[in-house]
């Protein structure tokens, strides 16, 4: 039997869509592994009731595929399901590293990104490895076709989960076409200036950095007063607002000092709309471990 933890990951921060993601340091999932003839998945934990157990249709099913590793694989979820805080990608993080030891397969932790990407395609329909990638190397996470470059970053940060459901499938259809090209040159320079604030653990240029103008406004109009918590996060003392993945969640790059204030001026904007919210004040943290 092998244990692995992954942890929760945002995905995005903003300018960097389909390419920046960090690992938080909570919530996470821990997945459990044993040989067995066929694959087959157990799933307790938050949101459970809405995680199929048929290997066709979880994450988990897929990489125990792609590494041909048929195994009896226990997911206890903390990262619950449609919340932008990579749920998916945590079980499929978890479940490739373990895999990868319980079939003595030596692939390393970067060999194990595309693995665990793969299944990201079974739920939202593309491999993309935002979320995996810091799931599986932690720290914040720069996931290119040419490769993985990781920075070891130390930023603190609030993630408000509110009580909708937005899944990834849905949030990719409302992503425009196309872009003009001074919102690119816009983006680029975000992208480039939250990079820099990363390298540097410096809270002001990661918030700078997290502003978008192509994707997030398109998705804010799936998430119910996400203007009104991201007013309320700025006024707390937030460095940089966004949303958080495919959302609903949204996330605060912030100061250490200011981060309690933030989590409740975000929950209490969402209750001000009528939605109910749960709030993690966290930080980048570590990638998979061993239990
Ligand atoms: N092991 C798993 N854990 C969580 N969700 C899973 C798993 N396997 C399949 N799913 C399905 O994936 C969907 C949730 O994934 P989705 O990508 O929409 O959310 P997320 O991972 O929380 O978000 P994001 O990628 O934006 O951070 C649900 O439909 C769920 O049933
Ligand atoms: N980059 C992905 C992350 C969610 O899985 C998206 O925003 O659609």
């Amino acid at each position: 039997m092998v244990t692995v933890r992954a942890p929760a990951t945002s995905a995005n921060l903003g300018s960097g869509f389909d390419v920046f993601g960090v690992a938080l340091d909570r919530p996470a999932d821990v997945v459990r592994v044993r040989r067995a003839p066929e694959t087959t998945i157990d799933v307790t934990g938050a949101g459970s009731q809405f995680i199929p157990e048929d290997p066709a249709d979880n994450t988990v099913g897929a990489v125990a595929e792609a590494l041909d590793a048929p195994a009896h694989i226990e997911i206890d979820k903390g990262v619950r399901p449609a919340s932008g805080l990579g749920s998916s990608a945590a079980s499929a993080a978890a479940a490739a590293v373990a895999l990868n030891e319980l079939y003595d397969r030596g692939l390393t932790r970067k060999e194990l990104v595309p693995i665990a990407a793969e299944g990201e395609a079974v739920v939202s329909g593309d491999a993309h490895d935002d979320n995996v990638a810091p799931a599986i190397l932690g720290g914040f996470t720069i996931a290119t076709p040419s490769g993985i470059a990781t920075v070891d970053a130390d930023i603190s940060l609030v993630t408000c989960l509110p009580d909708i459901v937005v899944s990834t499938r849905d949030a990719r259809e409302v992503v425009p076409d196309g872009a003009r090209v001074a919102d690119m040159v816009e983006t680029v320079g975000n992208a480039a200036t939250l990079t820099t604030g990363m390298h540097r653990s410096d809270p002001e240029l990661v918030g700078r950095g997290m502003e978008d103008s192509v994707v997030t406004p398109a998705r804010a109009e799936l998430i119910d007063g996400y203007s009104d918590v991201r007013e309320a996060a700025f006024d707390a003392g937030a460095t940089g607002v966004t949303i958080s993945g495919a959302g609903p969640s949204v996330i605060a790059a912030c100061y250490e000092t200011d981060r309690r204030a933030i989590a409740s001026a975000m929950v209490d904007a969402f209750d001000e709309t009528g939605v109910e919210a749960r709030v993690y004040q966290t930080a980048i943290g570590e990638g998979a471990t061993f239990h």
